[in-house]
């Protein structure tokens, strides 16, 4: 027997970021969308954990518990006091280090795989606080949709979204580290104050309307110049998107992926062709949100 989960990619259309505290992490009013790439994480029972994955970025997953996805069995099956005797095989198309986060949604698939396989029966509330331990995206990994993700990001409010977005998404030539994205932000916020982050009340009401010209009026990113700076290539690939129509471009969360919300689904197809042949990008994608969080198939 076996059980597989399917979970989606993210992008934050805000990400506004307060200052470091003293743990480190950055208070955030992060609102997330969760987006038609997915990851499918298949539990098997085993004799002891293991980890294998499949995709275009396979061999930059690691295969060791430091996987997201062996974490988060090793964490529910200490809660119950069982040993985390299983197999997870990860169906990987969401790009590795690419600020969509994939691990975390590997880490929230795992979970919900390894609650059904071991029939543990924890709670809705049990399984977001593991989540929440396991990282600060792993919570909207579970719940999809739109959420609004205060603290470090993991206590989430659903929002309601009013239509389908469509967004193409060009991946870069290597990754960006989060908490190397996290310190360019202190260091460029230096002698700075920053305000208290909020989410703003012109974007939750274009997300509610469905309009996506309100939306692209609206979308932010505090974590965009520290990618710049970290990644100066980025921003041809922003310019390239938004010469070619996109009605948005951003930085997708700790990037380097770059996110173009566009009109409609052929409006998105045109801006990929055109990033495809900018050459200032990687794979380019399309998808649309919102969608589910991680679902048993
Ligand atoms: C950039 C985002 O992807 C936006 O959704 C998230 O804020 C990052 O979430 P994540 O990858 O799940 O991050 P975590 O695994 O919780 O933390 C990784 C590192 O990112 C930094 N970090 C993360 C979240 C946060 N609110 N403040 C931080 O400063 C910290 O250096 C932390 O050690
Ligand atoms: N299941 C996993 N899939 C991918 N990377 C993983 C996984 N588990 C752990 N990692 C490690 O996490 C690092 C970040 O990968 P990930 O794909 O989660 O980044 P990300 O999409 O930028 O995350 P986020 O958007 O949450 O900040 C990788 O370089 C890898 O070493």
């Amino acid at each position: 027997m076996s059980v597989t989960v399917r979970v989606p990619a993210k992008v934050n259309v805000q990400l506004a970021v307060g200052a470091a505290r003293p743990d480190g992490f950055h208070d955030l009013a992060n609102v997330f969308l969760a987006v038609g790439l997915y990851d499918e994480v298949t539990a098997t029972p085993a004799a002891e954990l293991r980890i294998t994955c499949e995709g275009p970025d396979a061999g930059q997953v690691p295969l060791d518990r430091t996987n997201l996805a062996a974490r988060a069995a090793i964490a529910l099956a200490g809660r119950r006091g069982i040993e985390p005797d299983v197999h997870l095989h990860i169906a990987k198309d969401i790009p590795v280090a690419g600020g969509m986060a994939g691990g975390s949604a590997d880490g929230a698939a795992a979970l919900l795989a390894c609650d059904t396989l071991w029939g543990t029966g924890a709670s809705r509330e049990e399984l977001l606080e593991i989540c929440a331990e396991l990282g600060s995206d792993v919570p909207f990994s579970l719940v999809g949709g739109a959420a609004l993700g205060v603290g470090r990001g993991e206590r989430l409010t659903a929002l309601e979204v009013g239509g389908t977005f469509h967004w193409v998404f060009a991946m870069a030539g290597r990754g960006l580290s989060t908490p190397a994205v996290f310190r360019e932000f202190d260091r460029l916020a230096e002698g700075r104050d920053i305000p208290e982050p909020v989410a703003s009340p012109d974007l939750l009401a274009a997300l509610a309307k469905g309009d996506a010209d309100a939306l692209a009026a609206t979308v932010s990113n505090d974590l965009q110049p520290a990618a710049l700076s970290l990644f100066p290539e980025l921003a041809d690939t922003l310019a390239a998107g938004r010469d070619a129509g996109a009605l948005a471009a951003l930085v997708s969360g700790s990037g380097p992926t770059t996110a173009f919300l566009t009109r409609d689904a052929g409006a998105a197809e045109m801006v990929a062709e055109a990033l495809r042949v900018s050459g200032t990008c990687g794979a380019v994608r399309v998808a649309a949100g919102p969608v589910a969080g991680a679902t048993v198939l």
